[in-house]
């Protein structure tokens, strides 16, 4: 805009070779300082995030590393409420541009069961509608956040919870839980967004025999396949690993860095953002098919029943 500006008002008074000058050291100088700026401002910005009982932000000044613990129990169902504390969290990490950032969970062995069924069976078309945009949103943050992030699994992670785990960067996870995209087996379609985070972290082969297959995979077996990158024994060592990770980014430039991320996951973020209103037209219409319906209902009766 500044640039905009000055070549408007020095429109009348100089030559063009005289602008083409002038506007390149103004080009200059103001990308330089932009980029000072932002690698100075990490070290001022830390901030202690007012708590929200559902997604509690615990920063660390001077690590500048944020671990964000969701808090619904007894699973971390991820309701509507769970979902807006997560995106409002996500916005004042990006904000405070922390260093990093750690998922993990309260819940004792588990990391999240997944979307709440109890939003998907019998679901009410306008309240469905804001939970799947801020499901939406969630992802478009989580995954293109300008930060970098890690996962420390500290418990079974089905369905939304191997999500969530996905569109990290980076995943410790503890011995004998369970992970992984199940959605085919309970007769559900996983979304684009779901399908671009699980390529991403293993090969193509990998994901689309996970996939369709809706395998839940042991944390051994995960390893195996990469879906986590290391096994941890206890929560606070797992996080322990991905702060490791994180503190690697110490030695590199951020903006570089988080350039190079976008970059890299552009194609992903603009698949979901030019769709989203398709997107969620095509969940609701199979939603609400009666088939699908009893399979939701027959299977929130088989949790209930063990
Ligand atoms: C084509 C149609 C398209 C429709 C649109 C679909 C959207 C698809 C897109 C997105 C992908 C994501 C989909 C999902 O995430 S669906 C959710 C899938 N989740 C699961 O399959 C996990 C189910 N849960 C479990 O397997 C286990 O609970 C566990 C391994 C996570 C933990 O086991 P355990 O510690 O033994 O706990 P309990 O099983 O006893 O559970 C305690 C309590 O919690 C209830 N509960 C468990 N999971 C959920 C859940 N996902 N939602 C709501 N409630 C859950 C369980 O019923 C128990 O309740 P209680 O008996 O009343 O105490």
């Amino acid at each position: 805009m500044l640039l905009t500006l000055f070549e408007s008002h020095t429109h009348f008074f100089l030559s063009m070779f005289q602008k083409m000058i002038l506007t390149k050291i103004i080009s200059n100088t103001l990308s330089l300082h932009k980029k000072q700026l932002i690698e100075w401002l990490p070290a001022v910005r830390y901030f202690s995030s007012p708590t929200n009982p559902l997604v509690n932000v615990d920063v660390n000044d001077k690590s500048g590393i944020a671990v964000v613990t969701m808090n619904r129990k007894p699973v971390n169902g991820l309701s509507l409420e769970l979902f807006e504390a997560m995106s409002k969290a996500l916005d004042d990490l990006e904000n405070n541009r922390i260093r990093g950032a750690i998922l993990t969970s309260s819940c004792p062995t588990v990391f999240s069961a997944g979307l709440d069924l109890n939003e998907l069976y019998q679901p009410d078309k306008k309240r469905f509608k804001a939970f799947w945009t801020t499901f939406q949103d969630v992802w478009l943050k989580l995954y293109g956040s300008s930060f970098p992030t890690a996962a420390a699994i500290n418990g079974h992670a089905p369905a939304g919870g191997c999500f969530l785990a996905i569109s990290c960067e980076y995943r410790v996870m503890c011995p004998d839980y369970k992970i992984g995209l199940n959605e085919t087996r309970l007769g559900i379609i996983a979304p684009i967004f779901l399908r671009a985070s699980m390529r991403n972290t293993v090969s193509n082969r990998e994901a689309e025999k996970a996939l369709t297959l809706g395998t839940l995979y042991s944390t051994e077996d995960a390893l195996k396949i990469g879906l986590i990158d290391e096994i941890a024994i206890y929560k606070v060592k797992a996080i322990e690993r991905c702060e490791n990770f994180l503190a690697q980014f110490n030695n590199v430039s951020s903006i570089a860095r988080s350039f190079t991320k976008r970059s890299l996951r552009q194609k992903d973020l603009e698949e979901l953002e030019n769709c989203r209103e398709e997107d969620f037209n095509i969940f609701w219409s199979n939603l609400i098919e009666p088939s699908v319906q009893k399979q939701i209902g027959d299977y929130m009766q088989s949790l209930k029943k063990k």
